[in-house]
């Protein structure tokens, strides 16, 4: 029987605690939103097939999740349970909230754990999600542009409420490890610049950015 799929790709959401990675692979994997709050304890990965460049693309997909634990001195940290998925991680979504600057403040530390914990040649992508609240924004999207830029990699605004950018998000991610994968076989590099979809991508927008 012929496999449904060309290609699986594993990918790891993380970033602060509800910032909405939950939402967001919910939303993209079975198009839906609940507004309760349930801090992640363990959902599982979900899974979604999407059509990329004529390749069926199986994307696996799956929050960071922690724990807190005591340490020697009895202080409460947290630690990751899921560092063998980060390793196996073939993209890492960077998930702030644009009503919650800290969350932003942080991205860079989570950069820092990326740098420890996974794969080196991982893609990653950086997502401002609650783009639909757009009178508590706290981070400029500018803010966000530019340290995306710093880092070289792609940035959206998305809303898992309203579904904006969810699909483009995920979509433009799995485009980059294809190519990235196709050209590591190939020996050359055929991803497009990163300006390149912006403007291709913009209609989709809406109000929140595609940068
Ligand atoms: N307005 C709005 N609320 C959102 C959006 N995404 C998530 N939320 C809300 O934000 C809260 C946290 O969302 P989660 O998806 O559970 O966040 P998380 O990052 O998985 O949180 P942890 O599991 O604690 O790591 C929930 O109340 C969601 O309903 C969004 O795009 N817009």
């Amino acid at each position: 029987m012929a496999k449904a799929y060309d290609h699986l790709f594993k990918l790891l959401l993380i970033g602060d605690s509800g910032v909405g990675k939950t939402c967001l692979i919910i939303r993209f994997a079975e198009d839906n939103f609940n507004s309760t709050y349930i801090s992640t304890i363990g959902i599982d990965f979900k899974i979604r097939t999407v059509d990329i460049e004529g390749k069926k693309i199986k994307l696996q997909v799956c929050p960071e999740i922690f724990h807190f634990f005591r340490d020697t001195a009895g202080q409460e940290r947290f630690k990751t349970i899921t560092t063998a998925y980060y390793r196996g991680a073939m993209g890492i979504i960077l998930v702030y909230d644009i009503t919650d600057e800290k969350s932003f403040e942080n991205i860079q530390n989570w950069m820092k754990s990326i740098k420890e914990n996974a794969s080196a040649g991982v893609e990653r992508l950086l997502l401002g999600n609650k783009c639909d609240m757009e009178a508590k924004r706290k981070v400029q999207r500018e803010q966000a542009d530019k340290l995306a830029r710093e880092h070289g990699i792609r940035f959206f605004e998305t809303s898992a409420k309203s579904s904006t950018n969810v699909d483009e998000a995920f979509s433009s991610l799995a485009r980059d490890i294809l190519l990235k994968s196709g050209s590591r076989r190939s020996g050359n590099s055929n991803k497009p610049p990163i300006t390149e979809l912006k403007t291709s991508d913009k209609k989709n927008a809406s109000k929140c950015s595609l940068v």
